[in-house]
């Protein structure tokens, strides 16, 4: 049987393809994405980490079991810890923890969290799964696509150490848990006369990924 993210992956080809090869990507990938869109993103994603891990925390309160409970709340702790990479970079840009905090969040920021939190607060965890799948699951293909791409880990690639980070065993594992996780809940709530609401979640979501990164580009407040 195919997994239910593999099959709302394919239904939705034509946004997942705009979102994991958006020009920013490919940027990142041979090191040609300016400084300025960079930075300007990496600030944002970290906002955008702290509103994802509040939609992990959802998950914790709308877990059906101790087990899901426990995934959920290793999700949130994962994401958490992503942002160490984030103040890393901005600590050798000069920008403080402060700092970083005390920006306003983007449109697009915005857009992104509220759906996937309110996508949770409304339905049940597999809704919210499926709303957070396209953040770790496309990462993770992002990370192993750009580091096998020759330019990726050059060492003149300015963006190096993200691309490492998102394509390293740790980051891999994160989805690989994701993945699983969809599983179990689809096994628990999945019918088939939910299939069509839990694909426009997560092509919503998959169109939110893709604006994020024009936000990024267009520097975009
Ligand atoms: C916008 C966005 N999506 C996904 C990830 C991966 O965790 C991230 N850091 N930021």
């Amino acid at each position: 049987m195919t997994s239910l993210f593999e099959r709302l992956k394919s239904d939705a080809a034509a946004d997942w393809d705009a979102y994991v090869r958006h020009p920013f990507v490919l940027g990142l990938g041979d090191g040609t994405l300016s400084r300025p869109s960079f930075q300007h993103y990496l600030v944002q994603d970290y906002l955008f980490l702290i509103e994802f891990a509040r939609a992990y925390a959802i998950g914790v309160y709308k877990a059906p079991n101790a087990l899901e409970m426990r995934k959920a709340s290793a999700g949130m702790h994962a994401i958490l810890d992503e942002t160490s990479l984030h103040l890393k970079l901005c600590a050798e840009w000069g920008l403080s923890q402060e700092a970083v905090e005390s920006t306003a969040e983007a449109r697009a920021t915005i857009a992104y969290t509220r759906f996937v939190q309110e996508a949770g607060l409304r339905g049940d965890m597999l809704d919210l799964v499926v709303a957070l799948s396209p953040c770790v699951v496309g990462y993770a293909e992002i990370g192993t696509d750009l580091a096998a791409a020759g330019t990726g880990l050059d060492g003149a690639n300015p963006y190096a150490a993200w691309i490492r980070e998102y394509a390293g065993e740790g980051y891999q594992g994160v989805a690989e848990a994701s993945l699983a996780q969809i599983d179990r809940l689809a096994a628990l709530y999945l019918t088939q006369a939910r299939y069509p609401r839990l694909l426009e979640i997560f092509r919503q979501a998959v169109r939110l990924e893709a604006d994020f990164w024009q936000m990024g580009l267009d520097l975009a407040d």
